[in-house]
């Protein structure tokens, strides 16, 4: 699907994020002007500092902005009430990081459980398991997975709850190529057939010809933004 034909889900307009105040102001976001479509899958990528984390909690209602506006389906997300932001959030919102952040004391059904208890439609969390190719590795505690099965049981966890969104801060920042190429092949699969909007931040430009579009940040600025039109599978992309 192009640009054209995809609904907006992300609607975003003069962002600005400034850190601190007077002389130790950082200006992380300096004007940001995007609109990301539905079920679009973007590389967000960037030199160190650029902003793409910023960004990503932004957009994710983890931070807020200085100025600007981040309409997601029309509704202007940086005006929420906290209640209504959190509940968007838990909602809408599925977060994969680089560091797994799994629950060391819990299984991996448990730890997926946590996120359906309260999520509004999920799915079972043996299908969320199995979605990611851990059907029988629910009863294993964190410490008995390898890394790349741990961030299988994070992508479990975020997808669970069927949610609109995929925020992804360096997914496969800890992983090796193999396994990189591995959790990018279920990352893409579930975003694909659960249609939702991916936007994925990487240092790893090897990982851009997977996406639909890849924008580049320098500076809290656009610095390129280019539409792919044939993306890639996780096969032929040289990781
Ligand atoms: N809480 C904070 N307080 C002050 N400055 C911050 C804070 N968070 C980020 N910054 C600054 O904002 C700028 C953008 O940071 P950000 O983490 O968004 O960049 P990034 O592109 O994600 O970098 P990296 O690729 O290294 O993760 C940097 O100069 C950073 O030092």
């Amino acid at each position: 699907m192009t640009r054209r034909e995809r609904a907006p889900c992300f609607e975003i307009g003069g962002l600005t994020k400034i850190y601190g105040e007077g002389e130790a102001a950082v200006a992380a976001l300096r004007g940001i002007d995007l609109t990301i479509g539905d079920g679009e899958l973007v590389v967000l990528l960037g030199p160190s500092g650029s902003g793409k984390s910023t960004f990503l909690n932004i957009l994710g209602g983890l931070d807020a902005p200085t100025d600007g506006h981040v309409r997601f389906h029309g509704a202007d997300i940086t005006k929420f009430e906290d209640r209504d932001l959190t509940r968007w959030r838990r909602d809408s919102v599925g977060f994969i990081f680089q560091s797994y952040n799994l629950m060391p004391g819990l299984t991996a059904d448990e730890n997926v459980r946590l996120v359906t208890e309260i999520a509004t439609h999920p799915m079972p969390v043996g299908d969320a398991l199995a979605a990611v190719g851990l059907a029988k590795r629910g009863k294993h505690f964190p410490s008995e997975l390898s890394g790349g099965e741990q961030q299988r049981v994070a992508i479990a966890r975020a997808i669970a709850k069927r949610p609109k969104v995929l925020l992804c801060d360096e997914p496969t920042g800890a992983l090796d190529s193999a396994t990189s190429r591995k959790v990018l092949e279920v990352l893409v699969d579930v975003a694909r057939k659960e249609q939702a909007t991916v936007i994925m931040v990487t240092h790893h430009q090897g990982i851009a010809p997977l996406a639909d579009r890849v924008i580049r940040f320098r500076d809290g600025q656009v610095e390129e933004d280019v539409m792919n039109d044939n993306p890639l599978t996780t096969a032929e992309i040289v990781l």
